[in-house]
């Protein structure tokens, strides 16, 4: 963990932080050697292509899955010695589906504030900022299976929102979503961060929404930060590197240049590819 001390004053402590973070599902090594800050406050947004363990990264930090003592630190607690503290801190929203069509917005937004005890007499009143903050009141009466898959993905962001997280986590909270409901979800992260200093971790494949929406970006590769910064100081490092005139690379060069031949078919698997068009398939 580190964080910049003045004089006087306590030293800042990282929303997130890992050192030397390995997980391996059988042979597959899917995060070999992650280390990552992500600062209080900040939007910060882990890249890379399929299979680079992005998602696994995350389920580490989350807590679901099982880690070793002193590799990853939320808000200064040890996710593996003090896994209750750090779920309190944090708002997950998962690739797969997390609400239930057969219920109303407000019912599953309600199911989470008491699976995160939300105490009971400020119940009603949060589910209600809740589905306030993410523009869904006027529908909230209404079966979420009626929903657009953005207003899905809204949902999805209020249930994670209404134990008013330190640090929410977004697992592609725009995938298959059309260009208007893409930015309609991400005015209402930013809404909330400006209102709370809420620090967001997103992984998203869409460049231009991290270019627009991140503080700083890594991009994973094969289980590793391959390259670390704002999105300008990537675009312009690549720019520098390659010495070239004319235009700032997009941070989609960036990508390739960092992914390269990473491109390849040992990218992701059938699984990745399958689970990514469940994703698209149901919000979209
Ligand atoms: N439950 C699992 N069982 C076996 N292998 C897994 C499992 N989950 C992930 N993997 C493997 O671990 C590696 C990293 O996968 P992960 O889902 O973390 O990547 P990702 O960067 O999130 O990919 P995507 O962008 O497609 O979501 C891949 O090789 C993947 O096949």
């Amino acid at each position: 963990m580190t964080g910049s001390a003045t004089d006087g004053e306590a030293p800042a402590v990282d929303a997130v932080s890992c050192s030397g973070l390995r997980y391996s599902f059988g042979e597959t090594r899917a995060v070999d050697g992650l280390d990552l800050t992500v600062r209080d406050g900040e939007c910060f947004g882990l890249l890379g292509p399929n299979g680079a363990g992005k998602t696994t990264a995350i389920r580490c930090m989350t807590t679901l899955l099982p880690v070793p003592a002193s590799l990853v630190h939320v808000f200064g607690h040890d996710a593996a010695r003090e896994p209750m503290a750090v779920r309190r801190l944090l708002g997950y929203v998962p690739q797969q589906l997390s609400a239930d069509a057969g219920l109303t917005g407000r019912e599953n937004v309600a199911l989470f504030a008491r699976v995160f005890d939300v105490p009971r007499r400020e119940r009603a009143r949060r589910v209600g900022q809740a589905l306030a903050a993410v523009g869904l009141t006027a529908a909230a009466d209404r079966l979420a299976q009626t929903y657009s898959g953005g207003m899905v993905r809204r949902l999805e962001l209020a249930q994670a929102l209404v134990s008013a997280p330190r640090l929410l986590i977004l697992d592609e909270p725009t995938i298959g979503l059309d260009p208007i409901a893409r930015t309609n979800v991400w005015e209402h992260i930013n809404a909330v961060r400006a209102a709370t200093g809420m620090t967001v971790l997103v992984t998203t494949h869409y460049m231009d929404e991290a270019d627009q929406y991140c503080d700083r970006v890594a991009l994973m590769h094969r289980g590793r930060v391959r390259a670390l910064g704002t999105p300008a100081e990537l675009r312009r490092g690549l720019k520098d590197r390659l010495g070239t005139d004319g235009p700032l690379p997009t941070l989609e060069d960036v990508f390739r240049d960092v992914a390269g031949s990473g491109l390849d078919d040992q990218s992701g698997d059938f699984r990745n590819v399958r689970s990514t068009r469940r994703t698209a398939s149901r919000v979209g």
